[in-house]
């Protein structure tokens, strides 16, 4: 279990104090994926690197295994430091040294024999799948690749954590979803829980069991991924959702249907995405559905279905319609225009 307890961390410029981080709370229980997403500037990178103290939070705990961080000595730091890795979006790699030493270095650094060095070169770049790249310089990969052999290098070291920095925002759509696939595999396989950063929601969508989305340092909205991707509150998370998956119709476009019927957008989560709810209400209601968009959102604990559409029908028989999707546990919100 990974526990941010009150994190804040403010720098001190010329231009006086930037509150980077406030108060945050986050608690990743051991084999979970909790990604944190906001836009540049929210704070995302000073939070993720409060977590192995790389920044050092003003105030808070850190508390990784029941031990909190922020009250160690240095040599039992060090020690805890092994215990979780970190990927960044640079990949960090060193350019001059092959792909095997750009793993094994690390791992001399602290201390390991050298068999053992070879076995785990070995053992971590066949999980990655670049076991042909052993004697490669950086300069010979891929993008993707590179990410590869910075994930073989944090695995190396037999984390009990990974960090990971917006670790697929350099990669293009498609490396990207190989990378994702990558690390659900590592999390599901070596059973290592995960803390991420990012500002795509996709990735978001793809991996993770729970989400906290920052904005100007603070945790404004937090759930789990089916939560927040069904039922978003606040505008920032809406704006990430509707990068996505179409979500939005226009002002004007609402206004004018509604001087003939409701404009509504329902969400299905779960065994009602499953049912031909909008066919049965409108044999049932005597009401007329006209579909303005659909979309499946598929997440990684289950499906989130979104159908906006214009109901036309008397005032009652709507009102007995949508008492009829809310108990097959549709969500149904009124649209403004
Ligand atoms: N070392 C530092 N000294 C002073 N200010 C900093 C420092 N690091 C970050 N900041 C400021 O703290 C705020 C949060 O930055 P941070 O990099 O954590 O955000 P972010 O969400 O990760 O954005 P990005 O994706 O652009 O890095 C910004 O206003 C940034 O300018």
């Amino acid at each position: 279990m990974i526990v941010l307890e009150n994190i804040s961390k403010t720098f001190s410029g010329k231009k006086g104090d930037i509150e980077a981080v406030r108060n945050a709370n986050i608690e990743v229980k051991t084999g979970e994926i909790h990604g944190v997403i906001g836009y540049s500037g929210a704070g995302k990178s000073t939070l993720i690197r409060c977590v192995n103290l790389l920044e050092n939070p003003t105030s808070g705990r850190v508390i990784i295994g029941g031990e909190d961080l922020t009250s160690l000595s240095e040599q039992n730091l060090r020690e805890k430091r092994k215990k979780i890795g970190m990927i960044f979006q640079g990949f960090n790699l060193l350019k001059t040294a092959t792909v095997y030493d750009n793993i094994a270095i690390p791992l001399r650094l602290i201390g390991i024999q050298k068999k053992e060095v070879g076995d785990r070169v070995k053992k971590y770049l066949e999980i990655v799948g670049l076991a042909d790249k052993v004697n490669a310089y950086p300069s010979q990969l891929s993008g993707g690749q590179k990410q590869r052999v910075a994930i073989a290098r944090a695995l190396a070291q037999e984390p009990e954590l990974l960090l990971s920095d917006e670790a697929t925002s350099a990669l293009d759509p498609e490396t990207t979803d190989s990378i994702l696939e990558l690390l659900l595999k590592i999390n599901k396989e070596l059973g290592i829980t995960i803390l991420l950063i990012t500002h795509e929601m996709n990735v978001i969508q793809k991996i993770c069991d729970y989400v906290y989305v920052m904005e100007q340092g603070s945790i404004i909205e937090q759930g789990t991924a089916i939560e927040l991707f069904s039922n978003p509150q606040y505008p920032t998370t809406k704006k990430f959702l509707n990068t996505i998956a179409q979500r939005k119709l226009s002002s004007s476009l609402i206004q004018q249907l509604k001087l003939s019927g409701n404009v509504l957008r329902l969400t299905f989560l779960g065994e009602s995405t499953g049912q031909p709810l909008l066919a049965l209400m409108s044999q049932k209601f005597n009401v007329k559905p006209n579909i303005l968009t659909a979309n499946i959102i598929e997440l990684k604990n289950g499906i989130v279905g979104n159908i906006s559409i214009h109901l036309l029908g008397e005032k009652q028989d709507i009102a007995a319609a949508l008492s009829y999707l809310e108990e097959h546990g549709v969500n149904v919100e009124e649209l403004e225009g």
